[in-house]
């Protein structure tokens, strides 16, 4: 949808002559009205809010101009948004906006602001990372939106309410994923001169709050679902010269007695079907691609056998040293993603002398440079964030013994793929014959996978549970048929029907995400959202209310579609499709979880998502959905190329796409029988 149109909508909204019909009864009515009573920001609190926040902007790069500046009961048809839609309607546009953007408005806010001080409240630093950080130039050009109110990781400025749809001024600073509007990242490294080149931006001095350290925390998880044993018919292939055979129990890991008392505290009783078969496959040490549907279980089944292998090495304590040579390294394209992933290597390795330690971008180098000296084995980094501090030399790679590259496809795409092929080529990085690379999604495009190659040793294995690419069947898929102005009318009818069920709203662009979460508010609905313009002590305060149902509705962009595992989340709409197949897979995978049900409902405007007909036909297909006759009938009509509507296609790499390897491919229901498949590459053989 291009901003022209967003701006019309603003203008003129409700003008859709054409509703389409909801079908309520698949819909739970949940609490209707205590949802809406919960609404948080009494508009004296919002407006209060406002103020503080005008106060603070102005002057600021960007100030002003978000929805978040305004007192709810404003309309957004004013006259000014259109300048704000105009300048950056998407992700993708960063790089290039920004630039306009910065000249238009004139200034950022300085670094020295008021946030440096409360920083500086939590003592203990060494005055030597403080010059460090001194010199950051996280924000490069466009890096400025430190609210110059609250104290560094305090957060208390937005707390207080619950529609964070803050569009304040400014722009992310660099070493954070840049979501375009197809779907990939972009990335910079300040290290290389990237987009901040030479001008110096302010600090970013958010010093995220550490993680609960009581055991009760540590192994908080929720129930595996009704559907959890069902993961046992899915088949499962494996590709590859010599795989190990599969295992059907923890036992028969053979893992360490800390390990094993973790597992069980983690309320993990049963194997997962990609953790049966890519446990033994990384405890022989081979490299490994596998695919797994959302919420299968893929973090658990890389961390257990990198643990049991430093455990059985008998990997030392790590202690506090300048530069730290971590054994694991484990990439991830966005920050609360790398911190989830963290808090599971925490949880694994409890009680042993394995050290875990996450850095991410929109947080003070500083800080992230003080975790690792400390000690570190395992380092759970975005790729930004990493490359810098491997500049920094506070990091060293000559003993990374695993390389895990989890959401690869998207870590090895344009955006990214670029900076991890200087990661895999950084000095003292051992040759990927001599460490073991393993790469996980739900997805993996067959271009990625050749790419993929040249990380892997050529003997890698492949695993993919179920179809790759494919959508988890435990999630009630519905399209509608909605065109651009019925939306937001059609959203609120859904979410009203709802209740106070937790929902994650996707949207196509952060500035949409603002409005939509704004519109919401204004509606009575509780609401936070997460993009990537908003700071990382935002996110990260918008996330926690979500999970805590304070806010049990999420609108995000694509930066929240991928790996986030949050309990509860009951549905999830699709307000935009997105440009590509593979991020609705993911979006939708974040609920229907860990054997539980969920429900998907995508808007489908027939004037700009024509081109996803032919795959969402597909995935419908594929996960047992009913097909709309309309969408086949688009999607018949409607020719995409290099889309065969066959499991060939970008998205749709059945198997391993190798073609001349000479191994063996064994196809099981999982845990169960084994059998050799003679065509390794028969894309249709378990279709
Ligand atoms: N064997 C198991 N038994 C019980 N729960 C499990 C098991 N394995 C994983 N889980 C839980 O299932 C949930 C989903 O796991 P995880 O986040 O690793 O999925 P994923 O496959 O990586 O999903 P995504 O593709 O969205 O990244 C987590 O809460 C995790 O703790």
């Amino acid at each position: 949808m291009g901003d022209e149109d967003w701006e019309a909508e603003i203008i003129k909204p409700h003008m859709s002559s054409y509703v389409p019909v909801f079908e309520k009864d698949r819909y739970s009515s949940g609490a209707n009205g205590d949802t809406f009573n919960r609404t948080p920001a009494s508009s004296s609190d919002a407006g209060e809010s406002n103020k503080r926040e005008n106060t603070t902007t102005v002057g600021s790069f960007g100030a002003g101009k978000g929805f978040g500046n305004r007192d709810f009961s404003n309309k957004f048809e004013e006259g000014d948004t259109s300048g704000f839609w105009r300048e950056s309607n998407n992700d993708c546009e960063d790089n290039q906006t920004r630039n306009r953007g910065f000249s238009r408005r004139g200034g950022y806010q300085d670094g020295n602001d008021s946030e440096a001080p409360g920083a500086s409240r939590r003592g203990g630093r060494d005055s030597k990372y403080e010059q460090d950080e001194g010199t950051q130039r996280t924000g490069g050009l466009f890096g400025s939106r430190r609210p110059a109110l609250s104290g560094a990781g305090n957060g208390d400025t937005y707390q207080s309410r619950s529609c964070s749809g803050s569009g304040r001024g400014g722009y992310k600073g660099l070493n954070e994923e840049v979501i375009t509007d197809s779907g990939k990242n972009t990335w910079k490294s300040e290290a290389e001169g990237g987009e901040g080149g030479d001008v110096q931006g302010p600090k970013v001095t958010y010093i995220p709050p550490p993680p609960p350290e009581d055991e009760d925390s540590i192994f908080a998880h929720y129930q595996t679902g009704i559907n959890f044993d069902k993961y046992d018919n899915i088949l499962v292939e494996v590709s590859g010269h010599d795989a190990p055979p599969a295992i059907l129990t923890f036992e028969e890991a053979n893992l360490c007695q800390t390990l094993n008392n973790n597992i069980a505290k983690a309320g993990y009783t049963k194997l997962t079907p990609v953790q049966k078969y890519s446990i033994p496959i990384i405890l022989a040490g081979r490299d490994l691609m596998a695919c797994a549907q959302t919420g299968s279980g893929k973090t658990a089944a890389f961390l257990l056998p990198i643990l049991a292998h430093m455990m059985r090495d008998g990997i030392t304590a790590s202690r506090f040293k300048e530069l730290q040579e971590p054994e694991c390294i484990i990439v991830a394209p966005t920050r609360e993603l790398i911190n989830q992933i963290y808090l599971e290597a925490r949880k694994f390795s409890f009680g042993t002398c394995v050290r875990a330690v996450v850095i991410y971008g929109g947080t003070q180098l500083g800080h992230s440079i003080r975790q690792i000296v400390q000690g570190c084995n395992i380092l759970c980094a975005t790729p930004g964030r990493l490359m810098d501090i491997i500049s920094k030399e506070k990091i060293g790679l000559r003993q990374v013994k695993y390389l895990v590259l989890d959401e690869a496809d998207r870590m090895l795409d344009m955006g990214f793929g670029p900076e991890m092929k200087k990661l895999i080529s950084c000095p003292g990085m051992p040759s990927k014959e001599q460490r073991q690379t393993l790469m996980f999604s739900a997805t993996f495009p067959e271009e990625i996978q050749k790419l993929a190659g040249e990380f892997l040793k050529s003997k890698y294995l492949f695993v993919a549970v179920g179809q790759v690419g494919g959508a988890c069947r435990d999630v009630q898929q519905t399209i509608l048929q909605v065109g651009q102005y019925s939306k937001r009318e059609k959203l609120v009818e859904i979410l009203r029907n709802i209740g106070d069920e937790r929902t994650m709203v996707f949207v196509e662009t952060k500035k949409k995400a603002d409005f939509i979460a704004t519109f919401l508010c204004q509606e009575k609905i509780s609401t936070t959202s997460i993009h990537g313009d908003r700071e990382q002590r935002e996110r990260e305060q918008a996330l926690g209310d979500f999970r805590c149902g304070k806010c049990p509705v999420l609108v995000a962009t694509s930066v929240a579609a991928r790996g986030l595992d949050i309990e509860n989340v009951q549905h999830v709409i699709n307000f935009d499709l997105p440009s590509a197949i593979d991020e609705y897979v993911h979006r939708i995978g974040r609920t229907g979880r860990c054997g539980n049900t969920g429900r998907a409902v995508s808007f489908f405007d027939p004037e700009s998502d024509s081109h996803l007909a032919q795959p969402l036909v597909k995935v419908l297909s594929d996960a047992q959905q009913d097909v709309p006759a309309w969408l086949e009938e688009i999607a018949f009509s409607t020719y995409v190329p290099g889309f065969s509507g066959s499991t060939r296609g970008s998205v749709f790499a059945s198997v391993d796409t190798r073609k001349n390897y000479q191994g063996k491919s064994t196809l099981n229901a999982a845990g169960f029988s084994s059998s050799q498949a003679p065509n390794p590459v028969d894309d249709e053989s378990w279709d």
